[in-house]
């Protein structure tokens, strides 16, 4: 990578596709061997903004360079530097893991003769050495996910793109799954970038930035994230939720919403203010709950939905859409 500057940087990217402006502008920069997360729901950008990275799409406007090179006007230098996973498999599960791996070594130009340990190393990397000379289509769907990490890999790029790198995949696969992503950063000096919709998971990378509709409405560590929250999430089970939701706005100037089955909001000091609300509120409340804020309610402050809400919106829209569609 020329010089010590950022593993990406982006200024003003635009994306549009017709009337439609996926990514309205964004700006940022990732520090080589940074893990970097990119959290929003469903349509938010997410993917076109990986996809220009990775040179797949063309900006509308604006600049970004990848491992110091433009990714429009150095866009072959661009590829060498980079090691992408996606989200639509594009193994061939007729070959074995390794025939993969030599397969995809010959595209990327990787040298004969370094050929074979490379592919050991990375083999015995993701746990499936045991398994190289299996067909692909024998292998569960974490296996898969773990061969096209460890193809990403190959030939040692610079910055590691991976789009949903969990999506589809069981809980224990998952975090097996980063175990391999943490193992790597220890074993090779690369730049994650990631697109996730788990808040759980963007809680492994040293900075997330949040977009939404296209923008970025939050960048930070998830911790300094999470800190400028400042209050408390409370959650609480009620005989009449729209009830309690106008007596929480009228009797203690406090904007709450239904989600997931509770009226939730936002308060500091949320064990102190239970009392208070069993006190005053007026409206029978069934059962209570008060956590720490996590990466759901930065979400939520910055979105005023929670990312699950905002999915579960997105796909009512798109139901909708097909009822429209059909008439
Ligand atoms: N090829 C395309 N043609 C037209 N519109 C597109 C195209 N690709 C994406 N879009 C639109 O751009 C917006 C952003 O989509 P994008 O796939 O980048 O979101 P995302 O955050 O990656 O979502 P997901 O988590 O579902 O992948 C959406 O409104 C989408 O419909």
């Amino acid at each position: 990578m020329p010089g010590a500057g950022p593993a990406v940087e982006v200024d003003g990217l635009i994306k549009r596709f017709g009337d439609v402006e996926a990514v309205r502008g964004i700006g940022f920069a990732v520090r080589p061997g940074e893990t970097f997360g990119f959290l929003g729901p469903n349509g938010a950008g997410k993917s076109t903004t990986i996809n220009m990275l990775c040179t797949l799409l063309r900006p509308s406007g604006g600049t970004a360079r990848v491992a110091g090179h433009d990714v429009v006007a150095e866009r072959d230098a661009v590829r060498r530097n980079i090691g992408l996973v996606f989200q639509d498999p594009t193994l061939d599960g007729y070959l074995s893991g390794e025939q993969n791996l030599r397969f995809h070594a010959e595209l990327y130009g990787v040298p004969r003769s370094a050929t074979s340990a490379r592919i050991a190393q990375v083999l015995t990397m993701v746990g499936l050495w045991e398994r190289r000379g299996d067909r692909v289509q024998t292998y569960s769907g974490g296996m898969k996910r773990r061969l096209e990490i460890a193809r990403g890999l190959l030939h040692s790029p610079r910055v590691l793109f991976l789009d949903e790198p969990t999506v589809g995949l069981d809980p224990q696969t998952r975090s097996s799954i980063w175990e391999y992503i943490r193992q790597l950063k220890e074993a090779e000096e690369i730049t994650i970038f990631m697109t996730t919709h788990y808040m759980d998971e963007a809680e492994y990378c040293d900075r997330i930035a949040i977009m939404e509709k296209g923008e970025i409405v939050a960048l930070d560590t998830p911790g300094a994230l999470k800190a400028g929250v400042g209050k408390d999430r409370v959650r609480i089970e009620t005989a009449d939720d729209e009830a309690a939701i106008t007596a929480l706005r009228d009797g203690f100037g406090l904007e709450a919403v239904v989600s997931e089955g509770a009226v939730a909001f936002a308060v500091a000091s949320g064990e102190a203010f239970v009392p208070r609300l069993f006190a005053e509120l007026g409206v029978p409340i069934r059962s209570v709950s008060v956590s720490r804020p996590s990466l759901d309610d930065v979400f939520m402050s910055f979105t005023g939905t929670t990312i699950r809400d905002a999915e579960a919106g997105a796909s009512d829209h798109m139901r909708m859409m097909m009822r429209i569609a059909r008439r």
